[in-house]
């Protein structure tokens, strides 16, 4: 079976773990594995930039220094002009690699002396100095390399090894700063900060080197795998011919408070254009003929607290958008929290629970789409606390609320309570970073709850295929200019998805 490497994804300390065991099973010496991971880079290297050209290599203290020892002495013997500013190695590994590069007749600079003349001289420099031995904030001479290599006007381009010097490997945050790297080649297994928090601002390009040794490296199960297209054609066939309407379930859309009529409205469109069978909202009055006038095809009802009615013809429910914290809003949250049932919870609905927590029925699946605000209320902690490592603040919502979870945000993570991995999205433009584009996404998950028996959709994939669809969504809609996209934008762009199978020709 062929497994695609970039779709498994691990924390530093599984592929320090792992990869001294699938070398060992491949036969392959730690010396062997840097000799390939500077190989790796230097391919890289020849593919975007001609011999002979002037190579800057900053290395630091550990194997990943090692790793730029090494490719200093392989890109010399292909016709580069390379130059190395280094610390003073510290493993093995790195002392072996840099007396290799002095016996070479390289030459060596101090890191602490690196000028703007260097950076300024290079084609191409390469961060050989920290990577996912990272274990505290960088400080001096790393700080200022980075803050050098950052610098707007550097015309060359960066590669990092590895991981961008600076970045937390697991967590993908910078500790304080790092690099932005215009490409980083990692080797053996994509680490899990290289795919959320705030990895995209500086890993670039993402190229994954194996190494030879990933296939037994990926016996280990991952901590997070990247939900694929395949994920969306999977459940998402053509409809059978003699479908209804009641094959693909009735969403009730919970929210629409004084003043937010166009967060329901957004929800209810996107469930809609997504294929569920009927939607309604349950709003409040002023927003009632806003919204119906919008869209004929909604079912819109004003209600105070009553929602019995409503819920009874419900399959499932959706509550957030636009809902507000009035005592009308925290009355429709205590209705729909006793209800037995699929029901998604976003925004205010969220943060009511946070602020007044309410126990699950055992008979109910619930869903959360917090955004990072709203996960630390959700766990009492800051937005930055989440921001700090998102991975754990999902695995806490998905604990403490028993509910299958989806992490907004660049890298966005989805977790369900029951199992140990979680699935990160890797597709997404920042198009989306714009008010009510939750909401849409909160109708696209309406929409999947509501034809999860028609399409066997099982719980634990719906937040999954929802945010990959959003995602995609979001960049194609972008490609008009990621500026200026609306979230409205989006429902053409669902529409088509959620149909993958369908050739849209005409035919004669
Ligand atoms: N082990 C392997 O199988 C392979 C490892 N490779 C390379 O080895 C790297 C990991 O090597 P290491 O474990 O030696 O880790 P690193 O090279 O990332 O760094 C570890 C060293 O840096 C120091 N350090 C950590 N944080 C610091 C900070 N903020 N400021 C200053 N010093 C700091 C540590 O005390 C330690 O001396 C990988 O990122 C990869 O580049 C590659 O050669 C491929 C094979
Ligand atoms: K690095």
């Amino acid at each position: 079976m062929s497994v695609d490497l970039t779709t498994m994804i691990y924390t530093a300390e599984q592929v320090r773990d792992g990869e001294q065991d699938a070398a060992a099973r491949c036969d392959v010496s730690m010396a062997q594995l840097m000799q390939r991971a500077a190989q790796a880079c230097l391919e890289v290297i020849q593919h975007k930039q001609a011999a002979p050209a002037n190579l800057l290599i900053l290395c630091g203290p550990g194997n990943n220094g090692g790793d730029g020892w090494v490719l200093a002495r392989l890109a010399q013997q292909a016709g580069f002009r390379v130059q190395v500013a280094a610390t003073e190695p510290r493993s093995e590994l790195a002392k072996l690699a840099a007396q290799a590069w002095r016996d070479q007749g390289g030459v060596v600079t101090d890191l602490t002396a690196l000028t703007t003349a260097q950076i300024d001289n290079a084609d191409v420099i390469i961060d050989a100095m920290l990577g996912n031995g990272l274990d505290r904030d960088l400080s001096t001479p790393f700080t200022e390399a980075v803050n050098l290599i950052n610098r707007h006007n550097f015309a060359g381009w960066v590669l990092s090894i590895d991981v961008p010097t600076g970045l937390n490997s697991d967590t993908g945050i910078a500790m304080p700063t790092a690099v932005k790297a215009t490409c980083t080649v990692t080797m053996i297994a994509l680490k899990t900060g290289l795919v959320t928090g705030a990895a995209a601002t500086y890993c670039g390009e993402l190229v994954l080197a194996d190494l030879g040794v990933s296939r037994a490296f990926f016996k280990t199960p991952p901590t997070l795998r990247a939900i694929q297209s395949s994920l969306v054609s999977e459940h998402l066939r053509r409809r059978n011919k003699a479908a209804h309407k009641g094959d693909f379930g009735h969403v009730l859309i919970v929210g629409g408070g004084p003043g937010m009529s166009g967060a329901a409205l957004l929800a209810g469109q996107a469930a809609l254009r997504c294929g569920a069978g009927k939607v309604s909202i349950a709003c409040h009055k002023e927003s009632q003929l806003a919204i119906a006038a919008a869209q004929p095809e909604l079912m819109v009802h004003a209600v105070d607290n009553d929602l019995s009615a409503l819920l009874e013809r419900a399959t499932v429910v959706v509550i957030g958008p636009g809902l507000g914290q009035s005592p009308w809003a925290r009355a429709l949250v205590e209705r729909v929290a006793q209800w037995q049932g699929a029901v998604a919870w976003d925004a205010d609905a969220l943060n009511s629970l946070a602020a007044q927590p309410i126990a699950k029925p055992d008979a109910s699946v619930w869903l959360f789409t917090p955004h990072p605000g709203e996960a630390a209320r959700l766990l009492n902690l800051s937005a930055s606390d989440v921001n700090a490592n998102r991975l754990r603040a999902l695995t806490q919502i998905c604990q403490n609320f028993h509910a299958y979870t989806l992490l907004k945000g660049a890298g966005t993570l989805v977790k369900s309570p029951q199992q140990h991995d979680a699935w990160v999205c890797r597709r997404g433009s920042p198009a989306l970073a714009v008010g009510g584009s939750g909401d849409v996404l909160s109708g696209v998950v309406g929409a999947l709850l509501a034809q999860q028996t028609a399409e066997q959709i099982p719980t634990d994939q719906v937040l999954a295929i929802a945010a990959w669809l959003h995602a995609v969504a979001g960049e194609m809609a972008a490609q008009r200019g990621e500026r200026g996209t609306l979230p409205s934008d989006l429902l053409d762009e669902l529409r088509t998805l959620v149909n993958p199978h369908q050739d849209l020709k005409i035919g004669a």
